[in-house]
């Protein structure tokens, strides 16, 4: 069963598409060169746990199943248990759900999976997303800097025992300061120097993330958008391999 902690190649492919066939290709291509897959709301919304079992196949990578569940702690808690028969070795909240529907998640992922004999998955929260800037993250009623709020949110999610956060490369130093060197710190929001930002707009390279403390880099469309992904991710991997 995958286990993170054993995983020594960061990178996650973000495999966002509606199209099974086309999720299936990318998977299998890229098993043996990630190390591990992430699927979200785009693929999980058309195709469920179906799909994510059609995806996944014995020799695959890690999951990240990344729904960002965000509810009140009750309906958090049922989500958790249904998608725990997954396998998940990572899922994500969203950390403005609060404490009690973070704890909420962290003891359902942890009773569902000693029910199913299953490894229990991490569970990380979303703090701000990586699309948001601080004129975005004023707009929703919180005061800027950004990095503010996500120390914030970090801290309260660390402290509701989560296992760790998602942020964006940009504020993983300061969070690798402020809580030390336990906690996941997962960022998307990663571009090699040559790629488009595209929505995105808190981004640094895969080499600055990893730099400044990250454990997991979540990259999509820079690897599923190349004519050959296995090719990118491994141009991407060899480049982090060559930057002490
Ligand atoms: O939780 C996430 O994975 C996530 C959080 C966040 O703040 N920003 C963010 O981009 N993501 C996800 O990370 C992936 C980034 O994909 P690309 O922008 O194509 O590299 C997408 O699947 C997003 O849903």
């Amino acid at each position: 069963m995958p286990d993170t902690s054993a995983l020594r190649n960061p990178v996650f492919v973000a495999v966002d598409t509606l199209d099974l066939a086309e999720a299936r290709a990318w998977s299998a291509a890229l098993t043996g060169v990630v190390g591990g897959i992430k699927l979200g709301l785009t693929f999980f919304s058309a195709h469920g746990a179906a799909g994510v079992r059609a995806v996944m196949g014995v020799d695959a990578p890690p999951l990240f199943l990344d729904l960002k569940f965000h509810d009140i702690p009750n309906t958090v808690a049922g989500a958790v248990r249904a998608v725990a028969p997954l396998a998940p070795a990572i899922i994500n909240v969203h950390a403005t759900g609060g404490r009690a529907m973070m704890r909420a998640a962290l003891d359902a992922a942890g009773d569902e999976a000693a029910r199913l004999h299953l490894p229990t998955p991490k569970v990380i929260a979303v703090t701000v997303l990586t699309s948001l800037d601080d004129p975005d993250l004023e707009a929703t009623g919180v005061a800027p800097p950004v990095l503010s709020q996500v120390r914030r949110l970090a801290a309260l999610s660390v402290d509701a025992g989560l296992d760790g956060v998602v942020c964006s490369p940009r504020e993983v130093a300061v969070l690798r300061a402020d809580l030390g060197t336990a906690p996941l710190l997962v960022t998307p929001g990663v571009r090699p120097d040559t790629a488009l930002a595209q929505d995105q707009k808190r981004i640094t390279t895969p080499a600055q993330a990893l730099r400044s403390g990250a454990s997991h880099l979540v990259i999509g469309r820079p690897i599923t958008g190349a004519a050959d992904p296995a090719d990118a991710a491994r141009r991407i991997l060899a480049d982090l391999e060559s930057r002490p």
